[in-house]
């Protein structure tokens, strides 16, 4: 055995053995968490036009809950109609300490996404976008900040519709390889890399994870210099349009994952505006939106780096909150630095 250097039954064992104890005592400490009535609750305005279908958002719900039982909180989860005409008072007067915008497809209830965005960006509560959730920040940004009031999708234009304004209103596009005509098998489905831009949040959060979630990038490969590698599972049919990009990140995004092709735009951040760095105001806590579907890769014991994020950012704003402060202005711990440096 020793000369093939097959290992030996007994180390094997022990080796199992370890293990197991391992994975014990990491599933007593989530067991203990869940129970503990000492923890504070955080609550997360979740928006989105699946309510009524509670199992439609069930991966979002248990990776909200995994990142909770990592901060030590209990989750209070509350899911809000996109459509309802009373949604943005239900975000002002909720208590909210952070929003989520998951995915989804069809035109009802964007408007009521975007107004949700707009609040949590301009009141700079903690928030994350997902796949949907990302395409409705940009169409956000391009409307209040760009001032391009008829920022769209070209999912929500009718095909019998005139063509957008000099294409300047379309800032998510169909994928060029999809069919427009057909839409069976023409979705970006499954695993993708995403490479993580360095000095930025999210790079940050995966670093963490290092070995779990990500790996260093290889020279030549679009990677090097300290980029990240990531495979998070994708769902879509449109995409950021790369023609606007450079006006978006001129105002303030920045788009820190992309695609190895650097054309396909993965994963934006709010840097600092140019009036916040003149003024040495701090930026916004937590911004970040992803194309692909980081809770389906969420576990108990492994919760997404990008949950984490947002739950911890979560918990900094109800502590601030709890010493009676306005606004997020210094309550955090500030990691996206402002676009030039990344
Ligand atoms: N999964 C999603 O959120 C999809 C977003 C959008 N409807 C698209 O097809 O690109």
């Amino acid at each position: 055995m020793e000369r093939l250097r097959l290992p030996s039954p007994v180390d094997g064992r022990l080796e199992e053995a370890k293990e197991d104890a391992r994975l014990l005592q990491q599933w007593e400490t989530v067991a203990n968490t869940v129970d503990d009535p000492s923890l504070p609750s955080v609550r997360i305005a979740v928006v989105g036009k699946y309510t009524g279908l509670r199992d439609s958002y069930l991966s979002i719900e248990k990776a909200l809950q995994h990142a909770a039982i990592a901060t030590r909180q209990h989750l209070q989860a509350v899911f809000l109609e996109s459509s309802s005409p009373s949604l943005l008072a239900s975000l002002q007067e909720g208590d909210f300490h952070a929003l989520l915008v998951p995915g989804g497809f069809g035109t009802r209830g964007l408007d009521g996404k975007v107004g949700a965005i707009r609040w949590a960006r301009e009141s700079k509560i903690p928030f994350l976008g997902i796949c949907l959730g990302m395409q409705a920040a940009v169409i956000e940004y391009a409307r209040s900040v760009l001032g391009r009031s008829a920022a769209t999708s070209t999912e929500f234009v009718s095909p019998s519709a005139p063509a957008l304004m000099e294409g300047k209103e379309d800032v998510v596009i169909f994928m060029p390889e999809g069919d427009k005509a057909r839409m069976g098998g023409t979705m970006r489905l499954g695993a993708r890399t995403t490479l993580l831009q360095p000095h930025s949040l999210v790079h940050r959060l995966y670093a963490e994870h290092l070995g779990a979630g990500g790996r260093e990038a290889e020279e030549g490969g679009g990677g090097g210099g300290g980029v990240l590698e990531v495979d998070e599972r994708h769902r879509h049919r449109y995409e950021v349009n790369p023609d606007v990009v450079s006006d978006l990140e001129a105002a303030g995004l920045r788009f820190v994952g992309k695609d190895r092709t650097g054309q396909r735009m993965e994963i934006l951040e709010l840097g600092e505006t140019t009036e916040e760095r003149r003024n040495g105001r701090q930026g916004h806590p937590f911004f970040a939106a992803v194309q692909f579907h980081p809770e389906f890769k969420s576990r108990p014991t492994a919760p997404s780096p990008l949950f984490l994020g947002l739950l911890r950012a979560a918990s900094r704003e109800r502590e601030r909150r709890a010493r009676g402060e306005k606004g997020s202005q210094g309550a955090k711990e500030r990691v996206a630095p402002s676009m030039d440096e990344g």
